[in-house]
């Protein structure tokens, strides 16, 4: 500590040479080296008044720890007994005259032991310590700003005076160190006399003053060259080295403070003068903005107005450039008009003048003209007679083609035997069917043994007939509905004889169903001068006594019946009937309806062998001479597999399948068979197959139905069983077949 403190007077005033002349209280050198730290701050610098003093910017370290210290009070806080830790004793807070007490728990940064920081005392007060032994001593205060934490500067300025003389002037911690920082004003000498104490003053300049630890340390023995009587300066003219008693040192010390006292005083009112102004001139710079912001406010609106008529000057101009466009192109187009004008009047002229003369020549031949319009007419009339002629023929040949028809039989019954089949020829299964007489519509069948049972049909295919050979038997048909007539192709048999074989066939080997609907259309074509045929299609299925529309596009809970119109037409209430226009579209329509029936299905094939699949088409014509209307149907019937089961092999839903099989196959039985019998009452409502062919089975209908058989021996009972159905059906005559006249159509 000792080291630190000089004596040497030319460390005292070592820059600022100074005239021995001037020595005087007016002049004392500007500047001063407090210390090894080199505070070069002016505000640092400008506090301290007494030579050898320092202000350092850390707090108590044990390194200065001195053996010369008497006493280290805690201001404001309590004793510190870390012996081990620091070295001293820290003495509780005593000695103080007024002021309160301060504390904090933030971190003081800069010292070892930062209790001594955290607590402090402050306000007016003074601190005697007394009973001290004579001589010189070291003082020095440690400081820490805990209060003002964010600042400004300023906010704490204060003087210290020891033994009544200012040690620290205008003093603010904050401006030096900031908030929570140690800071020591160290080895400030003070002299103790007779009366053994030391006093030390705060005294509050801005705020109030604040002290964290007071530490007294005796100073040692100087060496007697080292003892100091006066000062030593350097004079500034002639560098020599004078020296000044200590009351000279202090007056120059005094008047350097009063001097700059003076100077504090001289700021703080220029400082006023400018915060004034600078208040002053805030008030008129925000009067101004406030007028700017007018302005500008209305510069806006007039900038907005003058884009507005901007924007209405250039649409304004553009409506002008329209109109003069306009303008000249109208004018273009009259000129042009106007010239064309002039010349279709000329030639007008001219061929009126031509037309004049022409006039006159015709007038000439008028007698000639008038023989040839009567000629004309004759023809006409003799054109409408003919036509009459052909619709009459035309008709008449309808009559004749059905009488045809009739002659047939209404319901014609054609027998197709399927071909052996791979399998059966390797199991070695006979053929039971013999086609000897097939020829003459006989087919014999071996039942046991060499006894033959013969049955008799309209028509018999054998193995080797193909689909061009069946289609040809089942054409008349399509005549005769679009002639308007009921029609109602069935194929019957055991399942896998070929029903669907014989009906759909495949996309080699079209069926009836394709023919038929080709045929249709290509006679529809043929005939369209003289008739406009509507034609729609339906696609149903019946399974389990249940009809399921197949074209339609979400399952409906509506259950679907037949219905019988006012005019006795018979009708299913919302079913979809797709109108189409070709054998393309159509057919599209029947395989869509077509893949419908698979849906939900575990089992297609099994499924199918099981419902009956049931296409109609509607025939909807107009013959354009006579203005007759027929609607008429045709309905194509895939029926479900007509062998029996054995009670005993089957139950549960398959039971309940081949139950409703048999019962819708035994009503066509029986339908068909009150129809032979003349019955007053024809059970068509004994099931939903029936029903919906109702208009199309027995008296204005024209039937065919192909028995589908098997040629196995092992088949052989549901063979007799199908031929046997088919024989009672066949057997039936039947009344002359009704047009349908179609009741809506003819009264419109
Ligand atoms: N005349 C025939 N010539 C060649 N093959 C035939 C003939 N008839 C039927 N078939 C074949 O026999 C098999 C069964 O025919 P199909 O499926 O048409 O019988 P189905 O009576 O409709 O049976 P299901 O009642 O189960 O629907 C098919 O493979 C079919 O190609």
């Amino acid at each position: 500590m000792e080291e630190k403190q000089s004596t040497n007077s030319h460390h005292i005033f070592p820059e600022t040479p100074i005239p021995c002349s001037v020595l005087g209280p007016e002049k004392h050198p500007k500047q001063l080296d407090y210390g090894d730290d080199n505070d070069d701050d002016e505000s640092t610098l400008s506090a301290l008044c007494v030579p050898g003093s320092r202000l350092v910017r850390t707090g108590f370290v044990h390194s200065t720890c001195s053996d010369n210290l008497v006493l280290f009070v805690n201001a404001g806080g309590e004793a510190l007994n870390e012996n081990r830790n620091l070295g001293i004793q820290v003495e509780p807070d005593r000695f103080f005259q007024g002021g309160d007490v301060l504390r904090t728990d933030e971190t003081i940064d800069g010292s070892d032991v930062p209790s001594i920081y955290q607590s402090a005392r402050f306000g007016n007060f003074s601190y005697r310590f007394e009973n001290l032994s004579p001589g010189d001593y070291f003082v020095d205060l440690h400081f820490a700003e805990i209060v003002y934490t964010n600042g400004p500067k300023g906010m704490r300025v204060f003087d210290v005076l020891m033994q009544e003389e200012k040690v620290l002037s205008g003093f603010d911690i904050y401006s030096i160190v900031g908030a929570n920082k140690a800071l020591q004003l160290v080895d400030v000498r003070v002299s103790v006399w007779e009366d053994g104490a030391i006093l030390i003053r705060f005294l509050g300049v801005n705020g109030s003053p604040i002290v964290g630890g007071i530490c007294i340390k005796r100073a040692a023995m100087l060496p007697a060259s080292k003892v100091e009587h006066g000062r030593l300066v350097v004079c500034n003219n002639c560098t020599a080295e004078i020296e000044i008693s200590s009351a000279q040192e202090k007056y120059i010390r005094l008047e350097y403070t009063a001097k700059y006292e003076k100077k504090i005083e001289e700021l703080k009112t220029r400082c006023q003068v400018k915060t004034n102004e600078s208040h002053e001139a805030w008030m008129s710079l925000t009067s101004a903005n406030k007028q700017l912001q007018n302005v500008t406010m209305q510069l806006d609106n007039k900038m907005y107005e003058s884009h507005c008529l901007d924007q209405a000057r250039e649409e304004t101009a553009a409506k002008l450039r329209d109109i003069a466009g306009k303008y000249e192109h109208d004018r273009r187009l009259w000129t042009a008009v106007a010239d064309n004008l002039e010349r279709k009047v000329k030639s007008i002229k001219q061929e009126y003048s031509q037309l004049y003369s022409e006039v006159h020549e015709f007038t000439d031949a008028i007698p000639e003209l008038n023989n040839m319009v009567s000629a004309v007419q004759a023809m006409v009339a003799q054109s409408d007679d003919l036509k009459l002629k052909f619709s009459e023929e035309q008709a008449k040949r309808k009559i004749l083609y059905n009488q045809i028809q009739e002659a047939k039989g209404n319901i014609r019954v054609f027998c197709r035997c399927r071909p052996l089949r791979k399998e059966d020829l390797l199991a070695g299964q006979a053929t039971v069917v013999q086609f000897d007489a097939a020829k003459d519509g006989e087919l014999g069948i071996l039942t046991s043994g060499s006894t033959k049972k013969i049955f008799r049909f309209d028509r018999i295919y054998t193995p080797k007939d193909d689909q061009v050979d069946i289609f040809s038997d089942a054409s008349p048909m399509i005549i005769s509905v679009l002639d308007g007539y009921n029609v109602c192709i069935l194929a019957y048999g055991q399942t896998g004889t070929g029903k669907t074989f014989t009906m759909e066939g495949s996309d080699t080997n079209r069926g009836v169903n394709y023919r038929t609907l080709e045929q249709l259309f290509k006679i529809a074509d043929e005939r369209k001068e003289t008739f406009i045929y509507n034609i729609s299609v339906s696609v149903l299925e019946v399974y389990n006594e249940q009809i399921r529309d197949l074209l339609a596009t979400s399952p409906t809970s509506k259950r679907l019946e037949m219905r019988q119109a006012p005019e006795g037409v018979h009708h299913i209430p919302g079913i979809v009937e797709a109108k189409v226009q070709g054998i393309k579209e159509a057919w599209n329509v029947l395989q869509a309806g077509s893949s419908a029936r698979a849906v939900g299905s575990n089992n297609v094939n099994e499924h199918s062998s099981r419902s009956h699949c049931i296409l109609c088409i509607m025939v909807k014509a107009k013959n354009l001479i006579s203005g007759e209307c027929t609607m008429s149907k045709l309905w194509l019937v895939d029926l479900a597999g007509s062998e029996r089961l054995a009670k005993t092999e089957v139950q549960g839903e398959r039971l309940k399948e081949a139950q409703n099989i048999n019962r819708s196959l035994s009503a066509l039985g029986d339908v068909i068979s009150a129809l032979a019998t003349k019955r007053s009452h024809i059970p068509y409502r004994n099931s939903k197959l029936t029903h919906l062919l109702q208009d199309s089975l027995g008296g204005d209908a024209k039937t065919l139905m192909f028995v589908q058989i098997s040629p196995s021996e092992q088949d052989l009972s549901e063979t007799l069983s199908s031929l046997n159905f088919a024989t009672r059906v066949r057997g039936v005559e039947l009344g002359p077949a009704r047009k349908q006249i179609d009741m809506g159509e003819a009264q419109s």
